[in-house]
Protein backbone atom coordinates (compact mmCIF):
# COMPACT_ATOMS: atom_id res chain seq x y z
CA UNK A 1 0.00 0.00 0.00
CA UNK A 2 1.12 3.46 -0.46
CA UNK A 3 2.86 5.97 1.33
CA UNK A 4 0.98 8.79 3.40
CA UNK A 5 3.50 11.15 0.93
CA UNK A 6 2.45 9.38 -2.26
CA UNK A 7 -0.75 9.37 -1.95
CA UNK A 8 -1.02 13.41 -1.30
CA UNK A 9 1.46 14.24 -4.32
CA UNK A 10 -1.19 12.39 -6.28
CA UNK A 11 -3.95 14.14 -4.59
CA UNK A 12 -2.02 17.44 -5.49
CA UNK A 13 -1.38 16.72 -8.86
CA UNK A 14 -4.59 16.05 -9.94
CA UNK A 15 -5.89 19.53 -8.59
CA UNK A 16 -6.89 21.06 -12.33
CA UNK A 17 -5.11 24.69 -11.32
CA UNK A 18 -1.87 23.20 -10.65
CA UNK A 19 -1.79 20.72 -14.25
CA UNK A 20 -2.39 23.74 -15.87
CA UNK A 21 0.25 25.86 -14.11
CA UNK A 22 2.44 22.69 -14.62
CA UNK A 23 1.53 22.35 -18.04
CA UNK A 24 2.75 25.57 -18.85
CA UNK A 25 6.15 25.56 -17.33
CA UNK A 26 6.63 22.29 -19.56
CA UNK A 27 5.85 23.92 -22.75
CA UNK A 28 7.68 27.02 -22.26
CA UNK A 29 10.94 25.27 -21.03
CA UNK A 30 10.67 22.94 -24.75
CA UNK A 31 10.42 26.76 -26.32
CA UNK A 32 13.85 27.40 -24.72
CA UNK A 33 15.52 24.72 -25.16
CA UNK A 34 15.30 25.08 -28.97
CA UNK A 35 18.71 26.00 -29.97
CA UNK A 36 19.38 29.48 -31.88
CA UNK A 37 19.75 27.81 -35.61
CA UNK A 38 15.78 26.98 -35.08
CA UNK A 39 14.49 30.37 -35.93
CA UNK A 40 16.31 29.92 -39.54
CA UNK A 41 14.92 26.43 -40.14
CA UNK A 42 11.41 27.71 -39.98
CA UNK A 43 11.63 29.29 -43.50
CA UNK A 44 11.95 25.47 -44.98
CA UNK A 45 8.66 24.21 -45.26
CA UNK A 46 8.42 21.48 -42.92
CA UNK A 47 5.85 18.34 -43.45
CA UNK A 48 4.60 17.23 -39.79
CA UNK A 49 5.97 13.70 -38.55
CA UNK A 50 2.20 12.98 -39.12
CA UNK A 51 2.74 13.48 -42.69
CA UNK A 52 5.47 11.87 -43.13
CA UNK A 53 4.46 8.60 -41.15
CA UNK A 54 1.09 8.87 -43.68
CA UNK A 55 2.97 8.88 -46.73
CA UNK A 56 4.74 5.48 -45.41
CA UNK A 57 1.64 3.65 -44.75
CA UNK A 58 2.13 4.14 -40.86
CA UNK A 59 -0.73 6.00 -39.82
CA UNK A 60 -4.09 4.28 -38.76
CA UNK A 61 -5.70 6.66 -36.95
CA UNK A 62 -5.00 9.75 -34.68
CA UNK A 63 -7.51 10.94 -31.68
CA UNK A 64 -7.45 14.41 -33.29
CA UNK A 65 -6.11 16.82 -36.63
CA UNK A 66 -4.61 19.40 -34.19
CA UNK A 67 -2.08 16.26 -34.17
CA UNK A 68 -0.66 17.30 -37.78
CA UNK A 69 -0.33 21.35 -36.96
CA UNK A 70 1.13 20.49 -33.72
CA UNK A 71 3.95 18.03 -35.03
CA UNK A 72 5.31 20.71 -37.34
CA UNK A 73 7.54 22.24 -35.08
CA UNK A 74 10.47 19.89 -33.43
CA UNK A 75 10.06 19.58 -29.65
CA UNK A 76 6.81 20.58 -29.36
CA UNK A 77 5.94 16.21 -29.09
CA UNK A 78 7.03 14.10 -26.52
CA UNK A 79 5.37 10.64 -28.17
CA UNK A 80 5.43 7.02 -26.24
CA UNK A 81 4.51 3.60 -26.63
CA UNK A 82 4.33 1.03 -24.29
CA UNK A 83 5.50 -2.86 -24.55
CA UNK A 84 4.29 -4.87 -22.10
CA UNK A 85 7.04 -7.38 -20.97
CA UNK A 86 4.85 -10.45 -21.74
CA UNK A 87 8.10 -12.09 -22.96
CA UNK A 88 11.80 -11.89 -22.57
CA UNK A 89 12.09 -10.16 -25.86
CA UNK A 90 10.00 -7.78 -28.47
CA UNK A 91 9.02 -9.06 -31.70
CA UNK A 92 8.71 -7.99 -35.09
CA UNK A 93 5.08 -6.40 -34.86
CA UNK A 94 6.45 -3.86 -31.67
CA UNK A 95 9.17 -3.08 -34.22
CA UNK A 96 6.49 -0.78 -35.78
CA UNK A 97 6.68 1.40 -32.45
CA UNK A 98 10.00 1.45 -32.35
CA UNK A 99 10.48 2.90 -35.79
CA UNK A 100 7.50 5.24 -35.14
CA UNK A 101 9.01 6.59 -32.29
CA UNK A 102 12.15 6.79 -33.91
CA UNK A 103 10.64 8.57 -36.54
CA UNK A 104 9.49 10.79 -33.72
CA UNK A 105 13.32 11.42 -33.29
CA UNK A 106 14.08 12.11 -36.92
CA UNK A 107 11.47 14.80 -36.86
CA UNK A 108 13.04 16.32 -34.33
CA UNK A 109 10.50 15.41 -31.15
CA UNK A 110 11.24 13.60 -28.07
CA UNK A 111 10.30 9.87 -27.52
CA UNK A 112 9.92 7.64 -24.53
CA UNK A 113 9.52 3.57 -24.68
CA UNK A 114 7.66 2.50 -21.54
CA UNK A 115 7.56 -0.87 -19.99
CA UNK A 116 5.08 -2.28 -18.53
CA UNK A 117 6.12 -3.84 -15.37
CA UNK A 118 2.56 -3.01 -13.71
CA UNK A 119 0.29 -3.41 -16.33
CA UNK A 120 2.50 -6.45 -17.44
CA UNK A 121 0.79 -8.32 -14.29
CA UNK A 122 -2.30 -7.23 -15.20
CA UNK A 123 -2.72 -8.38 -19.05
CA UNK A 124 -3.79 -6.49 -21.66
CA UNK A 125 -7.16 -8.04 -23.09
CA UNK A 126 -7.02 -6.23 -26.37
CA UNK A 127 -7.20 -8.41 -29.61
CA UNK A 128 -7.30 -11.47 -27.19
CA UNK A 129 -9.93 -13.87 -27.26
CA UNK A 130 -9.36 -15.53 -23.19
CA UNK A 131 -7.54 -13.91 -20.31
CA UNK A 132 -3.83 -13.93 -20.58
CA UNK A 133 -2.25 -16.52 -18.17
CA UNK A 134 -0.34 -14.85 -14.87
CA UNK A 135 2.92 -14.56 -15.31
CA UNK A 136 4.95 -14.77 -12.09
CA UNK A 137 6.81 -11.70 -10.64
CA UNK A 138 10.07 -13.05 -11.29
CA UNK A 139 9.37 -13.42 -15.07
CA UNK A 140 7.90 -9.86 -14.95
CA UNK A 141 11.57 -8.67 -13.56
CA UNK A 142 13.97 -10.90 -16.08
CA UNK A 143 11.54 -9.76 -19.25
CA UNK A 144 11.30 -6.29 -18.37
CA UNK A 145 14.95 -5.73 -17.89
CA UNK A 146 15.74 -7.78 -21.21
CA UNK A 147 13.54 -5.48 -22.98
CA UNK A 148 14.13 -2.10 -21.66
CA UNK A 149 18.09 -3.53 -23.03
CA UNK A 150 16.75 -4.37 -26.19
CA UNK A 151 14.74 -1.23 -26.51
CA UNK A 152 18.02 0.76 -25.94
CA UNK A 153 19.85 -0.65 -28.16
CA UNK A 154 17.65 -0.32 -31.15
CA UNK A 155 16.83 3.04 -30.49
CA UNK A 156 19.66 4.04 -30.05
CA UNK A 157 20.74 2.85 -33.72
CA UNK A 158 18.02 4.90 -35.24
CA UNK A 159 19.84 6.70 -38.41
CA UNK A 160 20.48 10.56 -37.47
CA UNK A 161 18.92 12.27 -40.89
CA UNK A 162 22.18 13.71 -41.38
CA UNK A 163 23.54 9.97 -41.63
CA UNK A 164 24.08 8.25 -45.07
CA UNK A 165 23.47 5.30 -46.42
CA UNK A 166 26.10 2.17 -46.37
CA UNK A 167 26.51 3.06 -50.25
CA UNK A 168 27.97 6.58 -49.53
CA UNK A 169 24.56 7.92 -50.78
CA UNK A 170 22.90 10.88 -49.23
CA UNK A 171 19.94 8.96 -47.32
CA UNK A 172 17.64 11.35 -49.44
CA UNK A 173 16.06 13.23 -46.30
CA UNK A 174 12.44 13.62 -45.64
CA UNK A 175 11.83 17.58 -45.83
CA UNK A 176 11.34 18.19 -42.59
CA UNK A 177 14.41 15.78 -41.43
CA UNK A 178 16.25 17.98 -44.11
CA UNK A 179 15.19 21.27 -42.22
CA UNK A 180 16.32 19.62 -39.11
CA UNK A 181 19.88 18.99 -40.53
CA UNK A 182 19.87 22.45 -42.03
CA UNK A 183 19.47 23.86 -38.65
CA UNK A 184 22.00 22.00 -36.91
CA UNK A 185 19.27 20.78 -34.92
CA UNK A 186 19.32 17.08 -33.25
CA UNK A 187 17.35 14.64 -33.46
CA UNK A 188 15.23 14.39 -30.27
CA UNK A 189 16.10 12.36 -27.13
CA UNK A 190 14.46 9.29 -25.96
CA UNK A 191 13.66 7.81 -22.33
CA UNK A 192 12.81 4.09 -21.00
CA UNK A 193 10.49 4.37 -18.72
CA UNK A 194 8.71 1.68 -16.37
CA UNK A 195 4.96 1.80 -15.46
CA UNK A 196 5.66 -0.05 -12.50
CA UNK A 197 7.70 2.77 -10.88
CA UNK A 198 4.31 5.25 -10.33
CA UNK A 199 2.23 2.12 -10.11
CA UNK A 200 3.96 0.92 -7.22
CA UNK A 201 2.90 3.87 -4.33
CA UNK A 202 -1.01 4.28 -5.63
CA UNK A 203 -3.24 2.53 -3.75
CA UNK A 204 -6.93 1.06 -4.49
CA UNK A 205 -8.31 3.41 -2.75
CA UNK A 206 -6.59 6.31 -4.77
CA UNK A 207 -7.12 4.49 -7.99
CA UNK A 208 -10.91 4.51 -7.30
CA UNK A 209 -11.23 8.07 -6.09
CA UNK A 210 -8.87 10.03 -8.47
CA UNK A 211 -8.98 7.96 -10.99
CA UNK A 212 -12.29 5.48 -11.35
CA UNK A 213 -14.69 8.25 -10.38
CA UNK A 214 -14.13 9.88 -14.03
CA UNK A 215 -14.29 6.66 -15.64
CA UNK A 216 -17.79 6.06 -17.53
CA UNK A 217 -18.28 2.18 -17.18
CA UNK A 218 -20.71 2.46 -20.28
CA UNK A 219 -17.77 3.52 -22.40
CA UNK A 220 -15.49 1.18 -20.56
CA UNK A 221 -17.97 -1.26 -22.05
CA UNK A 222 -18.10 0.14 -25.54
CA UNK A 223 -14.39 -0.61 -26.03
CA UNK A 224 -13.52 -3.36 -28.64
CA UNK A 225 -11.36 -5.11 -26.67
CA UNK A 226 -14.14 -5.54 -23.59
CA UNK A 227 -17.49 -5.85 -26.16
CA UNK A 228 -15.13 -8.64 -28.09
CA UNK A 229 -14.47 -10.67 -24.57
CA UNK A 230 -17.91 -10.32 -23.04
CA UNK A 231 -19.70 -12.32 -25.70
CA UNK A 232 -17.18 -14.99 -25.40
CA UNK A 233 -18.14 -18.20 -22.85
CA UNK A 234 -15.93 -16.97 -20.37
CA UNK A 235 -16.59 -13.37 -20.30
CA UNK A 236 -13.90 -11.35 -18.95
CA UNK A 237 -12.07 -10.44 -15.65
CA UNK A 238 -12.29 -7.36 -13.46
CA UNK A 239 -8.53 -7.20 -13.38
CA UNK A 240 -8.42 -7.48 -17.41
CA UNK A 241 -11.64 -5.03 -17.69
CA UNK A 242 -9.21 -2.56 -15.71
CA UNK A 243 -6.37 -2.87 -18.02
CA UNK A 244 -7.66 0.31 -20.14
CA UNK A 245 -7.78 2.82 -17.11
CA UNK A 246 -3.74 1.31 -16.02
CA UNK A 247 -2.80 2.40 -19.55
CA UNK A 248 -5.39 5.50 -19.63
CA UNK A 249 -3.61 6.83 -16.06
CA UNK A 250 -0.23 5.88 -17.95
CA UNK A 251 -0.74 8.59 -19.98
CA UNK A 252 -2.30 11.42 -18.07
CA UNK A 253 0.62 10.68 -15.69
CA UNK A 254 3.44 11.28 -17.88
CA UNK A 255 1.39 14.15 -19.37
CA UNK A 256 1.59 15.70 -16.43
CA UNK A 257 4.82 14.70 -15.25
CA UNK A 258 6.94 14.33 -17.72
CA UNK A 259 5.30 16.50 -20.86
CA UNK A 260 4.73 13.45 -22.64
CA UNK A 261 1.86 14.58 -24.96
CA UNK A 262 1.52 11.72 -27.36
CA UNK A 263 0.38 8.06 -27.38
CA UNK A 264 1.61 5.89 -30.15
CA UNK A 265 0.65 1.81 -30.38
CA UNK A 266 -0.59 -0.70 -32.86
CA UNK A 267 -4.30 -0.25 -33.92
CA UNK A 268 -5.45 -2.89 -31.65
CA UNK A 269 -4.71 -0.54 -28.72
CA UNK A 270 -7.10 2.34 -29.77
CA UNK A 271 -9.11 1.96 -26.81
CA UNK A 272 -6.61 2.27 -24.41
CA UNK A 273 -4.99 5.10 -25.96
CA UNK A 274 -8.33 6.81 -26.28
CA UNK A 275 -8.87 5.52 -22.71
CA UNK A 276 -5.89 8.21 -21.71
CA UNK A 277 -6.89 10.66 -24.09
CA UNK A 278 -10.01 10.78 -22.45
CA UNK A 279 -8.65 10.95 -18.51
CA UNK A 280 -6.36 13.72 -19.37
CA UNK A 281 -9.68 15.71 -20.84
CA UNK A 282 -11.77 14.71 -17.90
CA UNK A 283 -9.36 15.15 -15.31
CA UNK A 284 -6.45 17.65 -15.77
CA UNK A 285 -9.13 19.51 -18.03
CA UNK A 286 -6.81 19.76 -20.87
CA UNK A 287 -6.56 19.82 -24.71
CA UNK A 288 -3.36 18.49 -26.20
CA UNK A 289 -2.76 15.23 -25.56
CA UNK A 290 -2.92 13.28 -28.03
CA UNK A 291 -2.83 9.11 -29.83
CA UNK A 292 -1.58 7.98 -32.45
CA UNK A 293 -2.25 4.43 -34.07
CA UNK A 294 -0.35 2.44 -37.00
CA UNK A 295 -1.55 -0.70 -38.64
CA UNK A 296 -1.10 -4.53 -37.71
CA UNK A 297 1.78 -6.01 -38.73
CA UNK A 298 0.07 -9.02 -40.81
CA UNK A 299 1.61 -12.27 -42.05
CA UNK A 300 0.15 -13.25 -45.33
CA UNK A 301 -2.31 -15.59 -43.56
CA UNK A 302 -3.79 -12.35 -42.44
CA UNK A 303 -2.46 -12.96 -38.83
CA UNK A 304 -0.85 -10.50 -36.83
CA UNK A 305 2.97 -10.54 -36.06
CA UNK A 306 3.08 -11.45 -32.58
CA UNK A 307 4.92 -13.29 -29.72
CA UNK A 308 1.96 -16.10 -29.02
CA UNK A 309 2.46 -17.84 -32.50
CA UNK A 310 4.92 -20.18 -33.81
CA UNK A 311 7.91 -18.68 -35.41
CA UNK A 312 7.89 -15.70 -33.55
CA UNK A 313 10.45 -13.10 -35.31
CA UNK A 314 12.38 -12.11 -32.24
CA UNK A 315 14.65 -9.07 -31.66
CA UNK A 316 16.82 -10.39 -29.67
CA UNK A 317 19.88 -12.06 -31.09
CA UNK A 318 19.32 -14.76 -27.72
CA UNK A 319 16.15 -15.63 -29.80
CA UNK A 320 16.50 -15.59 -33.04
CA UNK A 321 19.90 -15.03 -34.50
CA UNK A 322 20.98 -11.69 -36.74
CA UNK A 323 21.37 -14.30 -39.25
CA UNK A 324 18.10 -16.00 -38.77
CA UNK A 325 16.17 -12.43 -38.75
CA UNK A 326 18.13 -11.73 -41.68
CA UNK A 327 17.36 -14.30 -43.66
CA UNK A 328 13.51 -13.48 -42.98
CA UNK A 329 13.52 -10.39 -44.81
CA UNK A 330 15.74 -11.79 -47.37
CA UNK A 331 12.62 -14.51 -47.94
CA UNK A 332 10.21 -11.85 -48.17
CA UNK A 333 7.83 -12.78 -51.33
CA UNK A 334 8.28 -9.29 -53.82
CA UNK A 335 4.59 -8.41 -53.07
CA UNK A 336 5.42 -7.53 -49.67
CA UNK A 337 8.96 -6.20 -49.84
CA UNK A 338 8.62 -2.45 -50.97
CA UNK A 339 5.81 -1.99 -48.06
CA UNK A 340 8.02 -3.55 -45.65
CA UNK A 341 10.89 -1.57 -46.50
CA UNK A 342 8.10 2.01 -46.30
CA UNK A 343 7.45 0.88 -42.71
CA UNK A 344 10.52 -0.54 -41.09
CA UNK A 345 13.68 1.50 -43.13
CA UNK A 346 14.29 4.97 -42.82
CA UNK A 347 14.99 4.53 -46.58
CA UNK A 348 13.86 7.85 -47.95
CA UNK A 349 10.71 7.50 -50.65
CA UNK A 350 12.45 8.31 -53.85
CA UNK A 351 14.70 5.64 -53.17
CA UNK A 352 12.80 3.04 -52.37
CA UNK A 353 10.38 4.26 -55.53
CA UNK A 354 13.53 4.06 -57.59
CA UNK A 355 14.16 0.36 -56.23
CA UNK A 356 9.94 -0.51 -56.86
CA UNK A 357 11.23 0.71 -60.54
CA UNK A 358 14.61 -1.51 -60.88
CA UNK A 359 11.73 -4.52 -60.04
CA UNK A 360 10.13 -4.35 -63.04
CA UNK A 361 13.06 -3.80 -65.55
CA UNK A 362 14.82 -6.39 -67.27
CA UNK A 363 17.57 -8.21 -65.81
CA UNK A 364 16.26 -7.54 -62.86
CA UNK A 365 18.13 -10.14 -60.39
CA UNK A 366 15.60 -11.75 -57.96
CA UNK A 367 15.95 -10.94 -54.37
CA UNK A 368 18.09 -7.54 -55.02
CA UNK A 369 15.65 -5.27 -52.99
CA UNK A 370 15.02 -8.08 -50.31
CA UNK A 371 19.03 -8.18 -49.63
CA UNK A 372 18.92 -4.17 -49.20
CA UNK A 373 15.60 -4.53 -46.94
CA UNK A 374 17.31 -7.28 -45.25
CA UNK A 375 20.34 -4.69 -44.62
CA UNK A 376 18.60 -2.05 -43.44
CA UNK A 377 15.91 -3.48 -40.11
CA UNK A 378 19.02 -6.07 -39.11
CA UNK A 379 21.22 -3.05 -39.06
CA UNK A 380 18.90 -1.29 -36.51
CA UNK A 381 18.04 -3.98 -34.99
CA UNK A 382 21.40 -5.39 -34.63
CA UNK A 383 23.77 -3.36 -35.15
CA UNK A 384 26.37 -3.18 -37.87
CA UNK A 385 28.20 -6.06 -36.06
CA UNK A 386 24.64 -8.03 -36.02
CA UNK A 387 24.40 -7.47 -39.79
CA UNK A 388 28.18 -8.96 -40.58
CA UNK A 389 27.43 -11.83 -38.46
CA UNK A 390 24.47 -12.37 -40.61
CA UNK A 391 25.90 -11.47 -43.77
CA UNK A 392 29.00 -13.96 -42.94
CA UNK A 393 27.03 -16.77 -41.94
CA UNK A 394 24.81 -16.17 -45.02
CA UNK A 395 27.93 -16.65 -47.06
CA UNK A 396 29.34 -19.40 -45.05
CA UNK A 397 26.12 -21.38 -45.79
CA UNK A 398 26.17 -20.73 -49.70
CA UNK A 399 27.31 -23.71 -51.25
CA UNK A 400 30.00 -22.96 -53.44
CA UNK A 401 31.12 -19.86 -51.91
CA UNK A 402 34.38 -18.48 -51.92
CA UNK A 403 34.79 -17.84 -48.45
CA UNK A 404 37.18 -19.88 -46.20
CA UNK A 405 34.73 -21.06 -43.21
CA UNK A 406 36.49 -20.75 -39.63
CA UNK A 407 34.87 -22.57 -36.86
CA UNK A 408 33.95 -19.36 -35.24
CA UNK A 409 31.65 -18.74 -37.74
CA UNK A 410 30.07 -22.10 -38.23
CA UNK A 411 29.45 -22.34 -34.25
CA UNK A 412 27.83 -19.28 -35.09
CA UNK A 413 25.03 -20.57 -36.68
CA UNK A 414 25.00 -24.13 -34.81
CA UNK A 415 21.10 -23.20 -34.06
CA UNK A 416 20.41 -22.43 -37.53
CA UNK A 417 21.10 -25.11 -38.91
CA UNK A 418 20.51 -28.55 -38.12
CA UNK A 419 23.96 -30.36 -36.91
CA UNK A 420 25.00 -33.99 -35.05
CA UNK A 421 27.80 -34.79 -32.82
CA UNK A 422 30.20 -37.36 -33.87
CA UNK A 423 33.60 -38.49 -32.36
CA UNK A 424 36.25 -37.40 -34.13
CA UNK A 425 37.43 -41.20 -35.06
CA UNK A 426 34.02 -41.64 -36.56
CA UNK A 427 34.71 -39.03 -39.05
CA UNK A 428 38.34 -39.14 -39.90
CA UNK A 429 39.01 -41.12 -43.14
CA UNK A 430 35.30 -42.40 -43.24
CA UNK A 431 33.81 -42.27 -46.92
CA UNK A 432 31.79 -39.12 -47.40
CA UNK A 433 29.33 -41.01 -48.98
CA UNK A 434 28.50 -42.67 -45.72
CA UNK A 435 28.99 -39.89 -43.82
CA UNK A 436 26.58 -38.13 -45.52
CA UNK A 437 24.15 -41.08 -45.06
CA UNK A 438 25.28 -41.24 -41.17
CA UNK A 439 24.43 -37.38 -39.93
CA UNK A 440 20.54 -37.81 -42.22
CA UNK A 441 21.71 -35.76 -45.30
CA UNK A 442 20.52 -37.75 -47.43
CA UNK A 443 18.39 -40.86 -47.19
CA UNK A 444 20.89 -43.44 -49.08
CA UNK A 445 24.27 -44.03 -50.47
CA UNK A 446 22.96 -43.87 -53.85
CA UNK A 447 21.34 -40.53 -53.63
CA UNK A 448 24.51 -39.42 -52.13
CA UNK A 449 25.94 -41.01 -55.10
CA UNK A 450 23.54 -39.31 -57.63
CA UNK A 451 24.29 -35.68 -55.91
CA UNK A 452 27.89 -35.76 -56.66
CA UNK A 453 27.48 -37.10 -60.41
CA UNK A 454 24.91 -33.93 -60.77
CA UNK A 455 27.63 -31.83 -58.46
CA UNK A 456 25.47 -31.03 -55.85
CA UNK A 457 27.29 -32.27 -52.77
CA UNK A 458 29.81 -29.80 -50.88
CA UNK A 459 32.38 -30.20 -48.22
CA UNK A 460 33.25 -26.64 -46.24
CA UNK A 461 31.34 -25.50 -49.39
CA UNK A 462 33.71 -26.81 -51.84
CA UNK A 463 32.07 -29.12 -54.52
CA UNK A 464 32.92 -33.06 -53.97
CA UNK A 465 33.59 -34.72 -57.14
CA UNK A 466 34.77 -38.31 -56.09
CA UNK A 467 32.62 -40.73 -54.97
CA UNK A 468 35.57 -42.08 -53.16
CA UNK A 469 36.25 -39.00 -51.16
CA UNK A 470 37.40 -39.88 -47.59
CA UNK A 471 37.61 -37.29 -44.70
CA UNK A 472 41.12 -35.64 -44.06
CA UNK A 473 42.23 -33.92 -40.89
CA UNK A 474 42.19 -31.08 -42.95
CA UNK A 475 38.19 -31.31 -43.64
CA UNK A 476 37.45 -30.52 -40.11
CA UNK A 477 37.70 -26.71 -39.67
CA UNK A 478 39.84 -25.70 -37.10
CA UNK A 479 39.30 -29.46 -35.52
CA UNK A 480 35.85 -28.71 -34.77
CA UNK A 481 33.30 -28.70 -37.23
CA UNK A 482 32.38 -29.68 -40.83
CA UNK A 483 29.88 -28.31 -43.01
CA UNK A 484 28.19 -30.88 -45.65
CA UNK A 485 25.82 -29.52 -47.95
CA UNK A 486 22.81 -31.24 -50.53
CA UNK A 487 22.06 -27.92 -52.72
CA UNK A 488 20.79 -25.52 -50.13
CA UNK A 489 20.11 -28.00 -47.67
CA UNK A 490 22.93 -27.36 -44.81
CA UNK A 491 23.95 -30.05 -42.16
CA UNK A 492 26.42 -29.18 -39.58
CA UNK A 493 28.87 -31.81 -38.04
CA UNK A 494 30.14 -31.28 -34.62
CA UNK A 495 32.91 -33.44 -33.23
CA UNK A 496 31.62 -34.32 -30.10
CA UNK A 497 33.75 -33.01 -27.11
CA UNK A 498 30.91 -35.16 -24.52
CA UNK A 499 33.86 -37.93 -23.41
CA UNK A 500 36.54 -35.58 -22.35
CA UNK A 501 37.84 -37.14 -19.33
CA UNK A 502 38.71 -35.52 -16.49
CA UNK A 503 42.16 -35.35 -15.92
CA UNK A 504 44.75 -37.03 -18.73
CA UNK A 505 48.36 -36.88 -17.81
CA UNK A 506 50.11 -35.06 -20.99
CA UNK A 507 53.08 -37.46 -20.08
CA UNK A 508 50.57 -40.54 -20.67
CA UNK A 509 49.71 -38.85 -24.19
CA UNK A 510 52.93 -38.72 -25.56
CA UNK A 511 53.52 -42.38 -24.66
CA UNK A 512 50.24 -43.15 -26.69
CA UNK A 513 49.79 -40.83 -29.08
CA UNK A 514 53.40 -39.86 -30.48
CA UNK A 515 55.26 -36.23 -30.13
CA UNK A 516 53.47 -34.55 -33.13
CA UNK A 517 49.96 -34.66 -31.97
CA UNK A 518 51.38 -34.48 -28.06
CA UNK A 519 52.59 -31.16 -29.53
CA UNK A 520 49.27 -30.27 -30.60
CA UNK A 521 48.08 -30.68 -27.14
CA UNK A 522 50.44 -29.09 -25.65
CA UNK A 523 50.52 -25.78 -27.64
CA UNK A 524 46.33 -25.88 -28.03
CA UNK A 525 45.01 -27.30 -24.69
CA UNK A 526 41.38 -26.70 -25.03
CA UNK A 527 38.66 -28.48 -24.17
CA UNK A 528 37.95 -29.71 -28.31
CA UNK A 529 41.76 -29.97 -28.89
CA UNK A 530 41.98 -32.00 -25.52
CA UNK A 531 39.23 -34.38 -26.67
CA UNK A 532 40.67 -34.65 -30.76
CA UNK A 533 43.78 -36.44 -28.73
CA UNK A 534 41.94 -37.88 -26.93
CA UNK A 535 40.13 -39.47 -29.38
CA UNK A 536 43.53 -40.09 -31.41
CA UNK A 537 44.78 -41.85 -28.24
CA UNK A 538 41.84 -44.31 -28.51
CA UNK A 539 42.58 -45.22 -31.87
CA UNK A 540 46.14 -45.81 -30.99
CA UNK A 541 45.31 -47.78 -28.57
N1 LIG B 1 1.83 -7.24 -35.57
C1 LIG B 1 1.89 -6.04 -35.05
N2 LIG B 1 1.90 -4.98 -35.85
C2 LIG B 1 1.98 -3.72 -35.35
N3 LIG B 1 2.06 -3.46 -34.04
C3 LIG B 1 2.05 -4.49 -33.19
C4 LIG B 1 1.98 -5.83 -33.65
N4 LIG B 1 2.01 -6.65 -32.56
C5 LIG B 1 2.09 -5.85 -31.49
N5 LIG B 1 2.11 -4.56 -31.86
C6 LIG B 1 2.16 -3.38 -31.02
O1 LIG B 1 3.24 -3.47 -30.11
C7 LIG B 1 2.90 -2.83 -28.89
C8 LIG B 1 3.12 -3.77 -27.74
O2 LIG B 1 2.34 -4.92 -27.89
P1 LIG B 1 2.53 -6.20 -27.00
O3 LIG B 1 3.81 -6.15 -26.26
O4 LIG B 1 1.35 -6.47 -26.19
O5 LIG B 1 2.65 -7.33 -28.08
P2 LIG B 1 1.60 -8.30 -28.61
O6 LIG B 1 2.18 -8.85 -29.83
O7 LIG B 1 0.28 -7.61 -28.75
O8 LIG B 1 1.53 -9.43 -27.53
P3 LIG B 1 0.86 -10.82 -27.73
O9 LIG B 1 1.48 -11.53 -28.90
O10 LIG B 1 1.09 -11.47 -26.44
O11 LIG B 1 -0.56 -10.49 -28.04
C9 LIG B 1 1.44 -2.39 -29.06
O12 LIG B 1 1.43 -1.05 -29.47
C10 LIG B 1 0.92 -3.26 -30.16
O13 LIG B 1 -0.13 -2.69 -30.88
N1 LIG C 1 -1.11 -2.30 -23.75
C1 LIG C 1 0.10 -2.34 -24.51
C2 LIG C 1 1.33 -2.07 -23.70
C3 LIG C 1 1.25 -0.78 -22.94
C4 LIG C 1 1.34 -0.78 -21.57
C5 LIG C 1 1.24 0.41 -20.84
C6 LIG C 1 1.03 1.60 -21.52
O1 LIG C 1 0.90 2.77 -20.81
C7 LIG C 1 0.94 1.62 -22.90
C8 LIG C 1 1.04 0.42 -23.61
C9 LIG C 1 0.20 -3.70 -25.16
O2 LIG C 1 0.06 -4.67 -24.61
O3 LIG C 1 0.39 -3.89 -26.23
Amino acid sequence: MASIAMAASLRTFLRPHRCRLLLRQSRSLSASAAPPGAAAASTVIRRSVVEVLRERGLVEATTSESLGSASASPRELKAYCGFDPTAESLHLGNLLGLVVLSWFRRCGHNAVALVGGATGRVGDPSGKSAERPELNLAAVETNSNAIKSLIGQILDRAPEPSQHSQSGKNLNLEQNEQALVNSGEKMGSFQILDNYDWWKDITLLDFLKEVGRFARVGTMIAKESVKKRLMSEDGMSYTEFTYQLLQGYDFLYMFRNMGVNVQIGGSDQWGNITAGTELIRKILQVEGAHGLTFPLLLKSDGTKFGKTEDGAIWLSPKMLSPYKFYQYFFSVPDIDVIRFMKILTFMSLDEIQELEESMKKPGYVPNTIQRRLAEEVTRFVHGEEGLEEALKATEALRPGAQTQLDSQTIEGIADDVPSCFLPYGQVLKSPLVDLAVSTGLLASKSAVRRLIKQGGLYLNNIRIDSEDKLVEEGDVVDGKVLLLSAGKKNKMVRIRASHVPASVDRAQMTTLVGPEISARFVTQNTTIRFWWVWDCCQGYK
